[in-house]
């Protein structure tokens, strides 16, 4: 095994009743990579990502995060050991600005003392300093920051999906689990979260898995490409590998 990889799945299943929805799916994420997962709908993606991300206890499987086994761990648990994820619809508090979404993730994240924050101690407002400049680094950072007051449930659907990545990380993540960025995106929009997913990548030095339909963005951004079908993996390899391979070719099609 390698011991540099940050993410390393084996044999992941997972049985919904008579239904194995996932079987036997291997991956391995390095540090700094973008990896996108693909396949048609219903292949298990959603369910491969609710499984690592502790959203799902999985049948059978084993996920390593930076060596540690996490399999069967609670999300948030998950989530505090650098591991975070967006959802394929939007999950925000609505009714809170954009800039509060972003401070009480951190907050959720940090699990604040509450006798701190009763009393204020000054260690408590010096997290509340470094929460808000982070805030701020990130409403900027998905060009967002003339909106930091504006309730995110008026925001436009793809300042939405901005603030939901931002979300993520302003924790400070290693590996960013993103479910479908894409959809629903215009093609500008799309174009700026390819730029943005390539920033966290050579700026932030993290991590990016996706799931993802939009094949342009996915050959764009992708080191790595694995396809899964009918639950199972049927290849992978990078962007160019996977595009020329047979069996993608015929699933795509929809041949048997
Ligand atoms: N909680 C659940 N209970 C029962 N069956 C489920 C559950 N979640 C997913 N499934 C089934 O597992 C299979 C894989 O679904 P999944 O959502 O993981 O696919 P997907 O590849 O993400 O699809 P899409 O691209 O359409 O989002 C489907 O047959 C789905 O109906």
């Amino acid at each position: 095994m390698s011991s540099e990889s940050l993410l390393k799945v084996t044999d992941l299943s997972m049985r919904f009743g008579g239904l194995l929805a996932v079987d036997g799916v291997a991956l391995e994420i390095n540090p700094q990579q973008v990896v996108s997962i693909i396949g048609p709908n219903g292949a298990g993606k959603t369910t491969v990502f609710n499984c690592i991300t502790g959203f799902y206890k999985p049948t059978a499987g084993e996920i390593l995060f930076n060596g540690d086994a996490v399999q069967g761990l609670p999300g948030y648990k998950i989530a505090r050991k650098g591991m975070v994820r967006t959802f394929q619809h939007v999950r925000l508090f609505k009714e809170m600005t954009a800039i509060e979404n972003l401070l009480i993730a951190q907050h959720h994240h940090l699990n604040t003392n509450l006798l701190s924050g009763l009393f204020k101690t000054p260690s408590f407002r010096l997290s509340e300093k470094k929460a808000l400049e982070q805030a701020k680094y990130w409403l900027k950072k998905v060009d967002l920051l003339d909106y930091a007051n504006r309730l995110a449930g008026n925001l436009a659907y793809g300042q939405q999906r901005r603030l939901e990545i931002a979300r993520c990380m302003v924790t400070g993540p290693q590996l960013l689990m993103l479910d479908e960025p894409a959809a629903g995106l215009n093609p500008r929009e799309t174009a700026d979260l390819n730029e943005l997913i390539v920033g966290l990548r050579e700026n932030e030095k993290i991590s990016v898995v996706l799931i993802e339909h939009d094949m342009k963005l996915v050959m764009d951004i992708s080191d790595y490409i694995y396809v899964v079908n009918q639950g199972r993996p049927l290849a992978d390899g990078t962007p160019e590998d996977v595009r020329a391979h047979p069996d993608v070719i015929k699933a795509y099609l929809g041949e048997s």
